[in-house]
């Protein structure tokens, strides 16, 4: 599976000055904050309103705008398919689904205060009712981040993680948060997760697994891949380009085997000095991200997939090797990985794939049973 030029033609959408534009040059912090929201169960389970059934992807492009502009990031691009629309962001990515969404933002970003202009937009314009006296009850809200490297640089609710969970209970009932890893300044995680609708429950047949790579300080000779340095020209859109060549050099976009021959949709950016993004599709409907900041003294680099491995390769491949091509073209002093399963096997098997990872040792390994999810902490250090 690799990418092809063709790739750079065919977007949705670019916002061609906004990509011509980007600078930053200030310390940069690469975690993310992570929220997920299932409307629904499926696309199956979405109501019809006024005799008309509208989804997520009924919303118009101004309005993604203005619910990111509360979050304080841009849309640079969007990759469409079948199934999904792929926004390529200033600071990290945000997958739109008919049912279900996933924002993923870096930086001072701040990701929860879209929540209540999103219910509003959700509810008076899809007709979706989905009030639970003055709050909401979603399908399923996961919200996560690791720890933050300037954690006072952080604006609003999101200086801590209990004014988060505060702020997030404002809007949901049956929500839990985790502290999950060592309580310490640099190496744990944090979750919140409302509680599954059990009435909607039994009727999602979506499998759903997501595994997460969460990597700091970078091997300089691997992170130097991801600095472009290239001159701010308003009225070319090299951002673009420089991201497909980071991508085609690396073997991104190689690290998956494809046995399917499913279509493969991808678009990458590199930021100006560095700093590099990419949204990969598969199939239509899967997802791998990954978000590179390369600065020598908070170096960090992120992968997220929900993509099937086994049903992707024809079960010549598994997870463990997926984070094995991970880690070979960031080789990170540290690494925590997080994977979120319905299907315990595949947990088990990659907790114990991951036993075997060539010059890692494992610090901390965490499994929690989450009604209808399992899900495997683990952080590894370089030997
Ligand atoms: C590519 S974004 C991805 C963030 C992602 N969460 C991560 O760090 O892995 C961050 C990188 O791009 C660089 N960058 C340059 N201009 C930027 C901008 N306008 N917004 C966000 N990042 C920018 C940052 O300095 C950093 O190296």
């Amino acid at each position: 599976m690799t990418v092809t030029i063709n790739e750079l033609i065919n977007h949705t959408y670019i916002d061609k000055e906004l990509s011509a534009a980007l600078d930053s040059t200030e310390a940069f912090e690469g975690p993310e904050k992570l929220l997920e929201i299932w409307f629904f169960p499926s696309s199956n389970g979405i109501p019809q309103s006024k005799g008309r059934r509208l989804t997520l992807r009924d919303i118009q492009l101004e309005q993604w705008v203005e619910i990111l502009k509360l979050v304080k990031c841009e849309v640079l691009s969007i990759k469409s398919t079948s199934q999904m629309n792929a926004f390529l962001l200033s600071e990290s990515s945000l997958f739109v689904y008919d049912h279900k969404l996933t924002l993923k933002t870096c930086g001072t970003t701040t990701t929860l205060l879209c929540l209540q202009r999103l219910f509003d937009i959700v509810e008076k314009q899809l007709g979706w009712d989905l009030r639970d006296g003055s709050k909401y009850h979603p399908f399923k809200v996961f919200y996560s981040r690791r720890c933050f490297m300037f954690p006072m640089k952080q604006r609003s609710i999101h200086k801590s993680w209990s004014s988060e969970v505060e702020y997030l209970n404002q809007f949901f009932c049956d929500g839990r948060s985790y502290l999950v890893g060592r309580n310490d300044q640099s190496n744990h995680w944090n979750l919140y997760v409302t509680e599954t609708s059990k009435a909607e429950e039994y009727s999602s047949q979506e499998e759903d697994e997501t595994l997460e790579v969460l990597m700091t300080g970078l091997d300089p000779n691997y992170s130097k891949q991801f600095v472009t340095n290239r001159e701010i020209n308003e009225h070319e859109d090299q951002g673009h380009l420089l991201g497909y060549n980071i991508t085609k050099s690396t073997k991104l976009d190689c690290l998956y085997d494809n046995k399917t021959n499913a279509n493969f949709t991808h678009d990458a950016f590199a930021f100006t000095p560095c700093g590099y993004s990419t949204n990969m599709v598969i199939d239509d409907q899967y997802y791998y991200t990954i978000h590179v900041t390369p600065e020598k003294g908070w170096s960090y680099a992120s992968f997220e997939s929900n993509v099937p491995v086994s049903k992707i390769s024809l079960k010549q491949q598994d997870n463990g090797q997926v984070l094995n091509n991970v880690l070979g073209v960031f080789q990170p002093a540290e690494f925590c990985l997080t994977f979120f399963a319905k299907d315990g096997s595949s947990l088990n098997k990659l907790a114990n794939v991951t036993k075997s990872i060539e010059h890692y040792s494992k610090r901390d390994k965490i499994i929690y049973d989450l009604d209808d999810y399992q899900l495997l902490y683990m952080r590894f250090e370089r030997i």
